[in-house]
This record gives C-alpha cells, structure tokens and sequence, in this order.
C-alpha cells in the first residue's frame, strides 16, 4: 500500500535558476545597498534563522566576520524588532545541531550542559534538534530534559519524525508533531512541522522515522482534516534536513506529499545539514532558507502578499557580527546595539570560558591549514598536515607491533580550518571534537592499499564521511565557480554564495575563497623496511562498518582472502584523539 502510494508521488528535484523568474524577478535586486552591505527588505512576514551551531555560542575569536556571540545575536534581535519590524511580525527558528564543534558545548561533562542554557536564553518561536542531539544517551537525554519539555519553548519544539524513549521504556514525540498558532500582529494562521533527515544511527533512547513515511501516519491526516487550506496562511517546514538534497531528496518528497493537500497555501522551508548557506525556489509558493553553520550566519527571510496569489520572497544570509547586526537593526552606532539581557548573555559566556579553561594557551601556530580553500597536496592544507605530521604520532594501547600501518580517518572528522596564531583548549575542539576510538584490522597489504581508494570513489555514495559540505559535491564546485570571484583590495574573505535567487544573498560583499574538492577519507601510510604481507590498518570506530564493506567488496574482487570480514575482525586499537595529537604536536613545534 505505501510502496504503491509512494510510487505515485512525482519527486519534484531542484529547480534550474530562472525558472519562476517571472515571479521572482528582481526580488534580491531592488534595496539599497550602504557602503558593501546589502539591505535587508523587510516584509509581512519575517523570519530570522540559525542552524548547526554547534557549540559556537561565544563568537569566532579569530575571524572578525563572525565576531558576535550568542549575546549580541539577543541584542540583535531585540533591536531589530523593536526598530524594522513595527506592525509587521517575525518569528524566530532554529533548526538544531548544537553539540560537537566548540570547547563551550564540549569541554563540559555531560557535553552541552553549559551551552545549552546559553542557548535557550535566545527567545525561539520555532525550534528542533539536529543528528548531533543523538549520537550519544547524554545528548538526547539533556536535549529533551532542558529544552523539549522546558516550559519558556512550550508546544514551540516541534519533531514531526522523532520520538524520545523515556527512563521507563515509554515511545514519546520528541517535542510537538506540529504547532499551529497565529502570528502577533497580522494574525497570519501559520502551520507548522519538522523534519530530521532519515538519521539511522541514533542511540538506544530516540528513534526517527523517515518524513515521507511519518506523514502517512493518522496524526498527519488528522492535523490536515483541523487545519484545511482555507484556515491556514503560511505551512513552514523547519528541521534539520537540507533545502538542496541531491542525493535523497528528501524535502522535494515532503514538499511533494503537502502539495496533495495544500495545492495553493504558501509553505516556506528552513533547513539545515549540508552546512551551506542556501536558498532555494519549490514552486511559485514555496521557498527554503539555510543558513550555513558554526554561528557565521543569521538567515533571514521575508514574505510580503503573504495572503495574495501572488507573495513576494526575499532573503539574506547576516554575517554573525556586531556590524552587521547594528547595521541591519538600524541603531546609529555599534554601541546602542547592546541590550542588558544580551550583556548579560555574553559575560556569562566569559565566565564559561573562563571555567572550562578554554583560552588556556598550549602552543602557537605558526601558519593557517585549511580544509578545502587549499588543494589536499599544499603544505597550508589542514589534512596534508595530518596526513604528514599528526597521526603518525598514534601510540597504540593495546599494540606495539611493528608491522606496517595504515591510519584512515573520515575528513568529516575534521571540523574547521585551523588559524595562525595561539592554540588553546578550544581549538583542539574546533578543529576535531569527536572523541572517536581508534579500532583496527590486521589485513593483507593487498586489500589495505585499495580501501582509500575505494572509500574516495565517487560511484559510491558516501554521504556521511566527508565535511557536510561535500555532500554536495557535484553542485558545489559549479555554484563556487558561478559567482563573479570577487578580489577588492580591502574586503575581507568571505562567503560568496549561489542560490536559486542569484549571487547577491549575502549582506555583505566579500573577497571569495577558493574551493577544492575534499575526498571521504585521508590516511597516513607507514611502510615497515622489509615489509611483511599483513599490516595492521587503523580507523575510527565510527566508520567501521564502511570500513568493513570495503574490505569485503575490494575482495571480492581481488580474491586474497578466502572469509568475509565482519566486527569481530575489529579490535580496539587505543591511543589518542586526532585533537589530542593535533595538540601534541603544535607543542612539539615550541619546543623545536
Ligand atoms: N562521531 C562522529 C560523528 C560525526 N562525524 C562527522 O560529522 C558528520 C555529521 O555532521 P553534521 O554537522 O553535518 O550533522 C558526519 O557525517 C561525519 O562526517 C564524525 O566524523 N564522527
Ligand atoms: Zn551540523
Ligand atoms: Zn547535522
């Protein structure tokens, strides 16, 4: 029944730029520009969003472009409702990700439990849970406990496709399935669901089930029968789910199935994920924003004629600063931004910081390592220096064989660029936050030599080994390249995005950076003098089993071995994190 349904829904993919241009014509040209900054137009109906944050509540230390923390983001949208949006109404999303990226989430025990309440002093009308709130029991455990069932984001966290497993074994929504409320000034009637992309490697206490199988459910089509699309102005689809999904494409499904019912109502996405900053057209009455990662971006959003035939779109993706803020929000000097809960906000960060030890300073880096603005084989890219210098360093706890040894690591591991300058407590977490263990195989040299290789082979689909952002890897080298490179002496580097409205998204014109592709997998290679034929190749448990598929496809094919490989092969290899020997090693150079 449900493969036959399912096989009747027309997936609708990305739409080619241009096509509704007679729609969208012009909506990111007109505005004003003030000195390279692009205006926001404010509309009917506005939106402010954020995603994958990761952590990164206390601003980005050394980038002056996203120099704000979660306190002046308070102060931000305070002013700016006080001073753009009058009678007009605008909600506040976000759409999850909050562990894993930053020492404020990290370096505490349980992870998060400091972040977290600096988060939720951000006043959300709208807000969900990313993959990152489920790879561990004590990141579920204190999403649900802190945020789900606090009472200031009563019925506002909304899972469409999540449930929660209480202490007593009991299956619970992991929030509401759905809010419906009206807007506090034009009493739009706004209904509301989320999405977590189809997430099968949460822990023992969630469970998600894939959207497009969720909305066949009786909830769904009891929420529809409530809410008909003569009471409903806006449908907004927020989660964690990617608004350009080449591979899955998972929200064209969502938005295929809501047409069904909703064939004339506006219905606006926000997403997350893929870690981009993106816009994209569904239809004549359907957008999506996404708006990037690491608290960079504030994306906004604004409807006008939001109850004509006809609405209006427009989008902006703010940089996270205080400039870009006061300017944004109309206050004439960067000093009135301040508001006194966002003080407060912000000094309560400093004393996070403080506690957690996080600007204690352990070595100083001599040149910035990049991950994907440089080409993998330059000295100044962060992978080759692993490759080079860092993971050769792995002491192994439970071996001290001398065999040959492979070391593979996912580069999705590595989480940011690694900048010049002073090496603290933080920037072991920013750079490589997962406390991965090490496991290992003892393999023939035959089949150790092809698994990078097989692992890196575009044919196979590989989604979740890279950086967020290589998961659009066809598409982003051409959106890249699209853009005018933009060199003014003067501007700082910046992100120059391309998205279904043009290339002029960005509230503020920068320099652009270059892009080169990032393979799944690195490896460090150590090849024993007199070499035998087995060699001991070493991965993180995290990718055991691609790992493992790969062995048995590259035998298959090779025949060296006569067994399939399975877990029990794998054997705890022991060590140090990549951050921890990252950290050893930036030692190493002051004492050089
Ligand atoms: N233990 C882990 C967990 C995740 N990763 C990498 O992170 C990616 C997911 O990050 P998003 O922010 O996009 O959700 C995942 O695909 C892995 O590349 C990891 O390396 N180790
Ligand atoms: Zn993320
Ligand atoms: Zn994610």
């Amino acid at each position: 029944m449900l493969t036959a349904f399912w096989l009747s829904i027309a997936v609708v993919s990305a739409i080619p730029i241009g096509k509704f241009q007679a729609v969208f014509n012009g909506a990111e040209e007109k505005g004003h520009d003030e000195g390279n900054f692009r205006d926001l137009k404010v509309g009917e109906l506005n939106f402010l969003h954020t995603t994958d944050t990761h952590g990164w509540l206390g601003s980005h230390l050394t980038q002056a472009n996203y120099g704000a923390d979660w306190g002046d983001f308070i102060s931000f949208t305070t002013k700016f409702k006080e001073r753009r949006i009058g009678s007009n109404d605008l909600l506040l999303i976000d759409t999850g990700d909050k562990h894993d990226g930053n020492g404020i989430s990290d370096a505490t025990v349980p992870n998060g439990i400091r972040s977290t309440e600096i988060f939720n002093e951000q006043d959300y009308d709208l807000l969900t849970l990313g993959n990152h709130e489920l790879y561990t029991e004590d990141n579920t455990i204190l999403e649900y406990y802190s945020t789900v069932v606090n009472d200031k984001f009563k019925g506002k966290y909304v899972a469409s496709n999540v449930e929660f497993v209480t202490n007593e074994s009991e299956i619970v929504p992991f929030g509401s399935k759905y809010r419906f409320f009206q807007t506090s000034n034009l009493r739009y009637n706004i209904l509301a669901f989320s999405f977590l992309f189809n997430f099968q490697r949460a822990n023992s206490r969630a469970i998600v089930t894939p959207a497009a199988e969720e909305l066949q459910k009786d909830w769904f089509q009891e929420v529809v029968n409530s809410y008909p699309e003569e009471k409903v102005d806006v449908i907004i689809v927020f989660g964690h789910m990617p608004i350009t999904d080449p591979e899955e494409h998972e929200i064209n499904k969502v938005h295929a199935i809501l047409r069904t019912y909703y064939p004339n109502s506006v219905i606006q996405y926000f997403g997350g994920h893929s870690h981009i900053r993106d816009f994209a057209i569904f239809d004549e009455l359907s957008t999506g924003l996404q708006s990037g990662r690491f608290a960079e971006t504030v994306g906004f959003l604004s409807i006008d004629n939001v109850r004509s035939e006809a609405p209006r779109f427009s989008r902006r993706y703010i940089d996270f600063n205080k400039d870009s803020f006061a300017h944004h929000s109309g206050v004439n000097f960067k000093k009135d931004l301040r508001t006194e809960r966002g003080a407060n906000v912000s000094s309560k960060i400093g004393e996070i910081r403080e506690e957690l030890n996080l600007t204690s300073v352990v070595g100083y880096v001599p040149r910035s390592y990049y991950m994907d603005s440089k080409p993998l084989t330059s000295k100044k890219n962060i992978y080759n220096l692993l490759t080079t210098n860092v993971l050769p360093l792995l002491k192994s706890k439970k071996t001290n064989s001398s065999k040959s040894r492979f070391i593979l690591i996912n580069t999705g591991s590595i989480r940011y660029d690694l900048y010049e300058g002073e090496f603290t407590k933080d920037t072991e977490y920013i750079v490589s936050p997962f406390s991965n263990d090490w496991n290992f195989v003892e393999i023939p040299l035959a089949l150790a030599e092809d698994v990078a290789a097989y692992l890196n082979n575009g044919a196979i689909l590989m989604t979740s080994m890279g950086p967020p952002e290589s998961r659009m890897k066809a598409e982003l080298p051409k959106r890249r390249d699209s853009c005018p490179f933009i060199h003014t002496p003067g501007f700082t580097k910046g992100y120059t995005t391309l998205d279904d409205f043009g290339c002029k998204g960005d509230d503020k014109v920068h320099n652009s950076e270059l892009y080169f592709p990032v393979p799944n997998v690195v490896q460090s290679v150590e090849l024993q003098a007199g070499w035998s034929e087995s060699v001991h190749f070493v991965f993180y448990s995290f990718i055991q089993p691609y790992v493992i598929n790969a062995l048995n496809a590259l035998n298959e094919e090779k025949k060296v071995v006569t067994y399939k490989f399975s877990d029990a092969d794998c054997m705890k290899y022991g060590g140090k994190s990549t951050g921890e020997l990252l950290k050893d090693y930036i030692r190493s150079l002051d004492k050089s």
